[in-house]
């Protein structure tokens, strides 16, 4: 099924629904862009600073510009525009959303002892109960999104609390079994909207959404597409753009989280969070490394390559420059990825984002300059590695 010119939405076995190029892309080509039918705040609901972002559009709110449209029936939440609070109140912050979340705020809430993933959680059913209101057709797409519904305690504490917020918008569509369908849909399709980037902060999200046709790529440790957002430029769709040619056929794909991490934490995340094993080509060839030990296994859950890796990096990319064949070919055997990590990764500090070429110009022509999806720098090929668009293939 035609998704775009560029994108078929194909059946692949052990992997389902799934984006194929359906002809032959360029590195630099954007090939979906998607708006949400849904955006939630990923900030803690007891927060005692005021949100640094617009509730409905996430742009950053600016204090010279204060002050902001303030919400009128709770003087809590803030809008960039008077026009961005007119949306909201006709849609992400209806009567009802704003009355729920009063409510779920209220010191003697039995949220304010949860931890901040649940307090995030219950935003994310409020935004869910309202579409079910407000666009009926868009939260039937939200249903048909992968993601079954898990008898968990977390699911039926939520959904005793939801139901406390009365009267929600549709009551004979709140049930137990639709909260944990929801919250499944939710773990394994929201995108997370970045915060501004910063070389000293962590790296974390501002708003999560549901963009109902990104939904459909799927994960590889080495992808071939990454994807691009604007939030700040006022713009809450998201941007797929190919990293490197890709031939008609082939699966587009995207990395879940950074391609940095190291192979223990990556298969741990996709087991746990998206119940898969990864079996992609770079999988296959970690899967080997000898420091895959039950200590690496112990430690925390954000592992991010390690020295002796990266020294295994250095050595394939050294010799990938092609002054010792031998020692190239030994390099390779190791790490034949090392490529795309010296190319396709952002060097700048605590960053870990994945560069992508810019669009092509009008006529076609390859851009030689590549931006970054998390710090959004933009660098001249030669800057990056030194190596010519015709180094490695990675199409092989
Ligand atoms: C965002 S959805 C992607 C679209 C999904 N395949 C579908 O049918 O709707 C994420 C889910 O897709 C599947 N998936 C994604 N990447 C995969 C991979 N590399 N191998 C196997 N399954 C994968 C997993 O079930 C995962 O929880």
């Amino acid at each position: 099924m035609a998704m775009t010119k560029e994108l078929r939405l194909s059946e692949i076995e052990g992997r389902g629904r799934s984006l194929v190029a359906a002809q032959p892309l360029k590195g630099g080509q954007i090939v979906l862009r998607d708006s949400p039918i849904l955006l939630y705040s990923a900030l803690p609901l007891f927060n005692s600073s005021p949100s640094p972002y617009c509730d409905h559009c996430f742009k950053t709110l600016n204090p010279q510009t204060a002050p902001f449209s303030l919400c009128p029936w709770c003087s809590h939440h803030a809008f960039c525009s008077p026009n961005c609070l007119s949306a909201a109140q006709s849609s992400s912050h209806s009567q009802w959303v704003c009355a729920a979340l009063v409510k779920l705020r209220n010191c003697h809430s039995p949220l304010s002892a949860q931890p901040v993933d649940r307090q995030v959680q219950a935003r994310f059913l409020v935004a869910a109960y309202n579409l079910a209101a407000n666009s009926p057709s868009n939260f039937q797409v939200l249903l048909s999104l992968q993601g079954q519904p898990q008898d968990s305690a977390d699911a039926q504490f939520l959904h005793s609390l939801i139901s406390t917020l009365c009267p929600p918008p549709q009551p004979q569509l709140l049930s137990s079994e639709l909260t944990a369908a929801l919250l499944a849909k939710d773990k394994l399709n929201a995108f997370g909207l970045m915060e501004p980037f910063s070389e000293s902060g962590l790296r974390s999200s501002r708003a999560y959404g549901i963009y109902p046709n990104a939904s459909f790529f799927n994960h590889d440790c080495l992808p071939n597409a990454c994807r691009f957002d604007y939030v700040d430029q006022g713009n809450t769709d998201i941007m797929v753009r190919i990293i490197h040619d890709v031939p008609e056929g082939r699966e587009v794909c995207l990395s879940y989280f950074p391609v940095n991490q190291a192979f223990s934490s990556r298969q741990r995340t996709l087991a746990e969070e998206y119940g898969f094993v990864c079996q992609c080509d770079r999988c296959k060839v970690e899967a080997n490394w000898s420091d895959n030990d039950e200590a690496e296994e112990e430690a925390g859950s954000e592992e991010v390559m390690d020295e002796d890796q990266d020294q295994e990096m250095e050595a394939a990319s050294e010799s990938e420059a092609g002054s010792d064949i031998e020692a190239q070919e030994q390099g390779e055997a190791d790490f034949p990825h090392a490529y795309f990590f010296i190319r396709f990764m952002c060097s700048r500090t605590n960053c870990w984002g994945t560069l992508a070429p810019l669009p092509p110009k009008d006529d076609g022509t390859p851009s030689d300059a590549m931006e970054c999806n998390v710090c959004g720098s933009v660098k001249k090929d030669e800057e990056i590695s030194g190596h010519g668009q015709n180094g490695l293939s990675l199409d092989g």
